[in-house]
């Protein structure tokens, strides 16, 4: 199996808690894999690990081959690591379009380009528009982005975050906060990313239909401890996670987290 993200051992303690307890699991490159467990199973702290907002007590972690356990988020981010900002990214001052713009221009790239200044601009735009239509916000390019409702600010973290072109999305709980008329429509968006990149997907979701709908793996996290992982279909017939999760993933059924 060709993982894009490895990680061997990895544990974190805060104090005598150790919160997450020699996990070990890859991400095939292009797949999508959803992790899943009741509330305080560790799978936000699991996150934290990979994206290097935290660092182990203990274990490694592997991208692209490389061992990144000692680097930073921004480094991370740079190899290619692309997590959902939670809202702090977006500029509320500025129009929807000038949001994803300027993540576009913020590719390193765009500032070797060779282009001149109208023509570089022009294709930013472009480019910022491609991804709004993605993420279904094209007809509120020129909103100021305070004006969106909380499901389209993240829409808007979306696009922003792909503009980016990771090889790698960390999706933190999409759907959360947002009504529930919003759901199907980040479910769309999500399934539209899927479908448009080879981009690996990673997310942590509590909604267990959108889970199913979306994922090629899954890895079910409980007490901090890897309990199973597989594929949906063969996880949800697993006995130890009905019993383990019965509670757990029924109330992430109903929507509640
Ligand atoms: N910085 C911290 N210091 C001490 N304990 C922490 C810290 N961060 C998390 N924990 C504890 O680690 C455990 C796992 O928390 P975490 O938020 O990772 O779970 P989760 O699976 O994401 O939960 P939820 O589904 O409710 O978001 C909890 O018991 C939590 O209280």
């Amino acid at each position: 199996m060709d993982a894009l993200l490895e990680t061997r051992n990895l544990s974190i303690s805060f104090g005598e808690q150790e919160v997450i307890r020699d996990v070990n699991f890859k991400a095939p490159k292009g797949k999508f894999l959803s992790i899943i467990g009741p509330n305080g199973a560790g799978k936000t702290t699991l996150f934290n690990l990979l994206s290097g907002q935290l660092s182990p007590t203990k274990g490694e972690i592997y991208f692209k081959g490389q061992n990144i356990t000692n680097l930073s988020a921004a480094e991370r981010a740079r190899m290619g690591m692309g997590r959902s900002f939670q809202l702090t990214n977006i500029f509320p001052e500025l129009t929807v379009l000038e949001n994803v713009r300027l993540a576009v221009q913020s590719q390193r790239k765009d500032f070797y380009s060779i282009l001149p200044k109208p023509a570089k601009y022009r294709k930013q735009l472009e480019e910022a528009r491609r991804l709004l239509d993605m993420v279904f916000l094209k007809e509120k390019e020129d909103y100021l982005a305070i004006n969106l409702t909380h499901g389209e600010k993240r829409k808007l973290e979306i696009a922003m975050l792909l503009a980016l072109k990771p090889n790698l999305l960390l999706l933190d709980e999409p759907t959360a906060g947002i009504s529930v008329e919003e759901v199907p429509v980040i479910l769309e968006v999500i399934e539209n990313i899927k479908k448009d990149s080879e981009n690996t997907i990673v997310l942590i979701e509590h909604k267990i239909e959108m889970v199913l709908a979306l994922s090629d793996y899954l890895v079910v996290i409980f007490n901090g401890e890897l309990l199973v992982e597989g594929e949906p279909g063969v996880i949800m017939q697993d006995e130890r996670v009905q019993n383990a999760y019965l509670g757990g993933l029924s109330h992430a059924a109903s929507g509640k987290s």
